[in-house]
């Protein structure tokens, strides 16, 4: 008897993106002739982020099994927030869960989460900077992350929300980071597929209770908003805001590529922004070269919203000789003579 639909479904998944690391990582090694010696990298290492959820747990089980069938070496690493009083012992037992898997190496990380940006945020940024460099101490080709399909609804409906356009639409990339370091095998697989498959193979998980506090945004979302919205839509609504978030990355990378292309045709000989040729670009283009603009000239990305880039984009179409523009960063776009000046005042 074959294992448990879903312990298969998310083997498979993994399965296919350790294909993809190998195949990246060390290309032509399994055309080698065995028997002549040659001076072969070491195996890759491919390590998992679990936090001891059922998301990571079936995760770090799949990687377990999958790994050793290919030649890649498999770890796993949880991250202690030291957020709840205890949260030590806890990451010390998900450690002994990733032992028990058959995983090595393992860590347990303790980080200090800061305030900047909200308690996710800053939770996240302090986790991907341990992840990051547990990565690159180890020497792992890559980390793979739990995040499911339905993960990937949520944050579409998080950039719906903020009215940011489609990049923020295009959801969570199944590779990112350095070098494409971050995987993340579950995007097309839902979270009951992933719970079944800890069930199945009578895996512990553990229920962070953050993840149903309603002081967090995404956990009401979870709990509150995305019911609403099955009820309202019905049950394909998961699936399609997922099917969402890739026809966005697509369009948006797509976009970005049209950008960077049409932005050299639009600068006069001295570089500088030339408006009558901006004007002629649809806007979605227009406003990525803007926006590039302004971050080339300082503006820091994570502060420079929609509503600055509207703003300064009425310099070109809706000039009626308004003022400089203030930027995030110190950045001050104005309009001098047909030309719109973006640079630190
Ligand atoms: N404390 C942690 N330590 C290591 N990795 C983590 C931790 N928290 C989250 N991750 C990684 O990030 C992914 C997504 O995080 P998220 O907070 O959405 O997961 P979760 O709700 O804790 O559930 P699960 O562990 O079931 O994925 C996880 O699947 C896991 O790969």
């Amino acid at each position: 008897m074959g294992p448990h639909p879903a312990v298969a479904a998310i083997r498979l998944a993994v399965r296919r993106v350790l294909h993809d690391i190998l195949i990246e990582h060390a290309p032509g090694s399994a055309d080698l002739p065995r028997d002549v010696p040659h001076d072969l990298p070491p195996p890759p290492l491919v390590l998992v982020a679990c936090s001891g959820g059922a998301d990571s747990m079936a995760l770090a089980s799949a990687l377990a099994f999958e790994a050793p069938k290919l030649g890649i070496r498999a770890g796993g690493i949880t991250v202690d927030h030291g957020l709840q009083s205890g949260s030590d012992l806890r990451a010390d037992e998900v450690v002994g869960r990733l032992v028990d898997l058959g995983l090595t190496p393992t860590e347990s990380i303790a980080v200090t989460v800061g305030r900047d940006g909200g308690p996710e945020a800053a939770a996240r940024d302090a986790r991907y900077a341990a992840l990051d460099a547990a990565a690159r101490r180890h020497g792992a080709c890559a980390v793979l992350l739990g995040h499911t399909r339905d993960d990937q609804a949520e944050t579409v409906l998080l950039g719906l929300a903020r009215g940011s356009g489609i990049r923020s639409l295009s959801g969570m990339a199944a590779v990112s980071g350095t070098g494409g370091r971050y995987r993340r095998p579950f995007l097309q697989l839902d979270r009951q597929t992933a719970r079944k498959a800890c069930m199945a193979q009578s895996l512990p998980v553990w229920d962070d209770p953050h993840n149903a506090d309603p002081a967090y945004t995404r956990s009401r979302l979870r709990h509150e908003g995305l019911p609403a919205l099955e009820k309202a839509l019905g049950k394909g609504v998961v699936e399609a805001l997922a099917r969402t978030a890739q026809l966005s990355r697509d369009d948006a990378d797509a976009l970005d590529v049209w950008a960077g292309q049409a932005e050299a045709s639009v600068r006069d000989a001295a570089g500088l922004l030339e408006c009558a040729k901006l004007y002629a670009l649809p806007p979605a283009v227009r406003r990525r070269i803007l926006r590039r603009a302004a971050i080339e000239a300082g503006a820091p990305a994570g502060s420079l919203f929609a509503r600055h880039i509207e703003e300064v984009d009425r310099l070109i179409t809706g000039w009626r000789g308004q003022g400089a523009i203030n930027l995030p960063g110190k950045v001050v776009a104005q309009r001098q003579g047909g030309r719109l000046v973006i640079r630190q005042g």
